[in-house]
């Protein structure tokens, strides 16, 4: 039997057309891209494919208060929030309490519409239980992508104290949460084989995974290369006159201000180095945020980050080597890429820990050399150092070397580079191996389904 209608349970964060406050929250990142790229690609293939997500209506967050929304030209595709957890816009930490009643509300709606998807995929540990409370009531299947596992992310704050952890990230419910969506899923697509391999083997989830091992496949997401290329145009070449003003090469580091991005790492090797200071100047992008300096008096975790990187280049006098650059959308991110690149400059990602990357991809796409994390999926996309270079992200001094090493092999990393994204990533073809693998595994029986107490007490 073939897909008419599929559906992706995405709770967190939220869709609109314009991408609004994309990377400007840790809720909005590289995950609603997926989807919303994912979701394009398969409902061109005329498939009717819902994003589901959560009605906000919170003045602070007026993009999402409609019932209905749409990406323009896709007919197939609708953007349907339902509302649960209040009105107000909560973090994605918040929102485990209220995901029976985002299932309730998604049943209740297809009910109304008297016609339930054929399949559902599940993004990121909230999707994934939410998909296994759904199968419970309606015992329609779902694939689950984790986009990132808790274990790893605890991993890395392990100095953190386990109850100051378990209040601010509710690591136990996420977790348990994960391998409950792992243990029901008819299907578990990785965006690498290292997420497969290692990131489910980590020992918080190594038994479940072993156990459900045949329904694991490995597809890897895709870049927009109609954003995402190596041609120029105006916005680049408006970004080609205000880089060419500095007469040196860039370091840039694109990520969501998160703690997890380690931007810290970066920064110390650069106002440690030298080399790196008489070559390069730094660009941080900072989306949404137009006076860093007044922002990073507040007392959110953005703000500490900025403070750290105000300090540190301040104490070595390096401040006007810093440009943060407030970037409204990835049009406008791929601009600065392309123009970068005009003057040799490298790609920056030292995160903690880097589930895949979609950041990478794409600035290679635009032909900026990467260094990258060589924990997670960075391995993969950089073919273990081929196609750029791997770093442990708290070696201070083997990112200064690296990146000069880069910087003497300019052209080969940039040209490898394209070739390894274009003919490796694309939506296109994630959309085609999603659909295959789904069609595959659609009606495999899943029986006895067992909810952790948490949720089926919700449900
Ligand atoms: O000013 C900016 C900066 C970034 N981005 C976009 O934000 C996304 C960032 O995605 P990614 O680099 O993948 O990081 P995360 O937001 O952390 O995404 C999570 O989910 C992704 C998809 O599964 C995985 O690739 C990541 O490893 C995982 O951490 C990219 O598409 C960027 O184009 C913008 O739109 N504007
Ligand atoms: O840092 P965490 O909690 O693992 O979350 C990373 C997730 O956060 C987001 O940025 C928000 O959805 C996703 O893009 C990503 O999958």
């Amino acid at each position: 039997m073939k897909i008419t209608k599929l559906a992706f349970f995405n709770p967190q964060g939220n869709f609109d057309k314009n991408d609004s406050h994309l990377t400007e929250h840790p809720d909005f990142g590289g995950q609603l891209i997926y989807v919303k790229e994912l979701a394009k690609e398969i409902s061109k293939l005329g498939i009717k494919v819902d994003i589901i997500t959560r009605k906000i209506v919170d003045e602070k967050w007026p993009e999402f208060s409609d019932n209905f929304d749409y990406y323009p030209g896709y007919e197939n595709l609708r953007i349907i929030r339902v509302p649960f957890g209040g009105n107000k816009f909560l973090n994605k930490e918040k929102l485990w309490d209220h995901l029976g009643e985002y299932v309730k509300q998604i049943i209740n709606f297809y009910s109304k519409e008297k016609k339930f998807p054929d399949f559902v995929t599940t993004h990121y540990g909230d999707g994934g239980i939410s998909g296994t409370m759904f199968l419970y009531k309606t015992g329609i299947n779902y694939s689950f992508t984790a986009h990132s596992l808790g274990a790893q992310k605890k991993d890395k704050f392990s100095n953190f104290d386990e109850k100051f952890l378990e209040e601010k990230y509710r690591f136990s419910i996420r977790i348990s949460a994960e391998r409950t969506a792992i243990k029901y899923a008819s299907l578990i697509v990785t965006s690498t084989k290292q997420e497969k391999e290692v990131q489910y083997m980590h020992p918080a989830y190594k038994d479940i995974s072993i156990q459900n091992i045949k329904k694991f496949f490995v597809i890897p997401p895709g870049v927009n290369t109609s954003i995402f290329n190596n041609v120029e145009n105006e916005q680049s070449k408006y970004y080609e006159n205000i880089l060419g003003k500095f007469n040196k090469s860039f370091i840039i580091l694109s990520s969501r201000i998160d703690p997890k991005k380690n931007h810290i790492s970066v920064v110390k090797s650069y106002v440690s180095n030298k080399r790196l200071q008489e070559k390069f100047n730094l660009i941080i992008v900072v989306r949404g945020i137009d006076d860093v300096y007044k922002y990073s008096q507040k007392n959110t975790d953005e703000a500490k980050i900025l403070n750290k990187i105000i300090t540190l280049a301040k104490n070595k006098n390096l401040l006007s080597n810093i440009i943060f650059l407030n970037i409204q959308s990835q049009h406008e991110l791929a601009a600065l890429y392309k123009a970068a690149s005009k003057f040799h400059s490298i790609f920056a990602l030292t995160s903690k820990y880097e589930p895949f990357g979609l950041a990478i991809v794409e600035a290679m796409a635009c032909g900026l050399p990467i260094l990258a994390t060589k924990f997670g999926g960075p391995v993969e996309i950089l073919d273990n150092g081929v196609y750029g270079k791997l770093v442990d992200p708290d070696d201070i001094e083997d990112i200064s070397k690296k990146i000069l090493e880069i910087a003497n092999n300019y052209i080969y990393y940039k040209e490898i580079g394209i070739k390894r994204v274009l003919s490796n990533y694309t939506w296109k073809s994630t959309a085609e191996k999603y659909l295959e693998k789904i069609l595959h595994s659609k009606n495999r029986k899943i029986e006895n389904i067992e909810l952790p107490k948490f949720f089926l007490k919700q449900i």
